[in-house]
């Protein structure tokens, strides 16, 4: 164990299942002559899910009352269940915030350094094999000896100590066996039983040291990109250009640039939970030559790329805006004043006479499509004057009952008709753009 992760004099909570690799590690602590066990709190979290949760909470009460060590346990309540699922519908998600939560409380009732935990090196290869199957962006391959987590609910963090990542799960079986230590048969795992055994069947395969190897070399490599992406979005003030971005010649990189746009835009957890095609996709839309895309992310937000910009957008903002007007004092105030700063300042004639009401005004992309603008459609003018997708939407169009055609003064057009020519050519047409 790396026992030099530890500071003698400091106080540390040890997280404690009753599971073989957490009993390995309560004991290895217990009989480490260098520390001093009364620095040492154990915490247990019984989730009350399965009918041997209470037979393990137990292994664990006698041990400790065995050593005389102070031994915290939480029942996990469907109160709880509740409140965590308020905040993450995973049932593996809500289980570790309660577990954290639990030690962080516990934690700071005894000004603790950190918690310990007991994942191993059989789960640090694990983990890697699952990482790279998966081939997504990862804050660091396999496990880390040190990491933090940080709780939602009660606003602080928590350091995570992994002083067991050289031992396998061989070696603590085999010590408990020979230690006659009583410890819980783990029937919960992550991951489901057939994905299990394909990675155990790997890890037998592979060279242990060279797959050690190969982890740190991955982590030297994803810690220089990392900070490359983070150069880029600081020189870009936080934004993705597409012709920069598309210069970049390593896809991981532009991966994790994509990656950290999100999480500086605070919305990691919209590609986290993605499949991890989805970063692909993301990168070969950038790198198209259509210049206005949309890519949906998910039901509240899409990437929008428009020429050179890339944006993150609420989807109600793009959906069109269509208003009916039963009477000029229904306009909406701006609308209304620029209905009337438009009549009154440009030499167009504006009047929209009673019987013209209902009004629509719309910035509807379907009906824009129908306009013409200097012989072509109104969608024509915006792409051949590189009007971004985004500012397309403050265009809007006033139809008073096929009666009135005005041109906005902000821009230089001169619209001539309805491509359908159902509109005679005099039919006014009021064109405006809202800021
Ligand atoms: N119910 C529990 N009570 C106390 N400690 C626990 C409990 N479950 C797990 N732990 C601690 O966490 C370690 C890792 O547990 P486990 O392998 O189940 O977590 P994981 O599935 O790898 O996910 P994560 O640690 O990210 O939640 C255990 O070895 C033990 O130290």
């Amino acid at each position: 164990m790396d026992n030099k992760l530890l500071n003698r004099n400091e106080k540390y909570i040890i997280g404690v299942s009753g599971g073989p690799d957490s009993m390995f590690l309560l004991d290895n602590i217990y009989h480490n002559p260098e520390l001093d066990i009364n620095n040492f709190i154990v915490c247990l979290v019984n989730y009350q899910k399965r009918a041997d949760s209470d037979h393990d909470e137990q292994i664990v009460l006698e041990y400790c009352k065995k050593q005389n060590i102070k031994i915290y346990v939480k029942k996990v309540t469907s109160a709880d269940y509740d409140k965590y699922q308020t905040i993450s519908h995973n049932f593996q998600n809500v289980a570790r915030d309660i577990r954290y939560d639990f030690f962080l409380q516990i934690s700071k009732k005894y000004h603790c350094h950190g918690v310990l935990i007991a994942h191993n090196l059989t789960d640090h290869i694990e983990t890697y094999i699952l990482q790279k199957q998966r081939n997504g962006i990862v804050e660091y391959y396999g496990l880390n000896q040190i990491s933090y987590y940080h709780s939602h609910l009660l606003g602080s963090e928590l350091k995570i100590i992994r002083m067991m990542l050289k031992i396998t799960r061989e070696e603590i079986i085999e010590y408990l066996f020979h230690n006659q230590i009583n410890y819980a048969i783990d029937s919960t795992n992550i991951l489901g039983i057939y994905n299990r055994n394909i990675i155990r069947n790997e890890i037998q395969q592979i060279n242990l040291q060279d797959m050690l190897l190969e982890i740190n070399q991955k982590n030297n490599e994803n810690k220089k990109l990392k900070l490359l992406a983070k150069d880029y979005l600081i020189d870009n003030f936080g934004q993705i250009n597409v012709i920069s971005f598309n210069a970049i010649n390593n896809v991981q990189l532009q991966k994790i640039i994509i990656f950290n746009y999100f999480k500086i835009n605070k919305l990691v957890q919209l590609i986290s939970n993605k499949k991890r095609k989805f970063l692909d996709e993301i990168i070969k839309e950038l790198k198209s030559t259509k210049p206005n895309i949309i890519i949906k992310v998910n039901n509240d937000y899409s990437l929008v790329k428009s020429y050179d910009n890339v944006e993150i957008i609420n989807n109600n903002v793009l959906q069109p805006t269509t208003v009916k007007v039963t009477a000029i004092t229904n306009l909406p105030i701006k609308w209304k004043e620029k209905i009337i700063l438009q009549g009154t300042k440009n030499s167009y004639n504006f009047k929209i006479a009673a019987n013209q009401f209902p009004l629509t005004i719309t910035n509807d992309v379907l009906f824009l499509q129908k306009v013409i603008v200097t012989k072509t459609s109104l969608n024509r003018w915006f792409i051949k004057n590189k009007i971004p997708i985004l500012a397309r939407k403050s265009y809007f169009i006033l139809d008073a009952q096929n009666q009135l055609v005005f041109v906005n003064n902000l821009v230089d057009l001169k619209i001539n008709k309805f491509i359908n020519n159902t509109w005679p050519e005099k039919h006014n047409l009021f064109f405006f753009m809202i800021k």
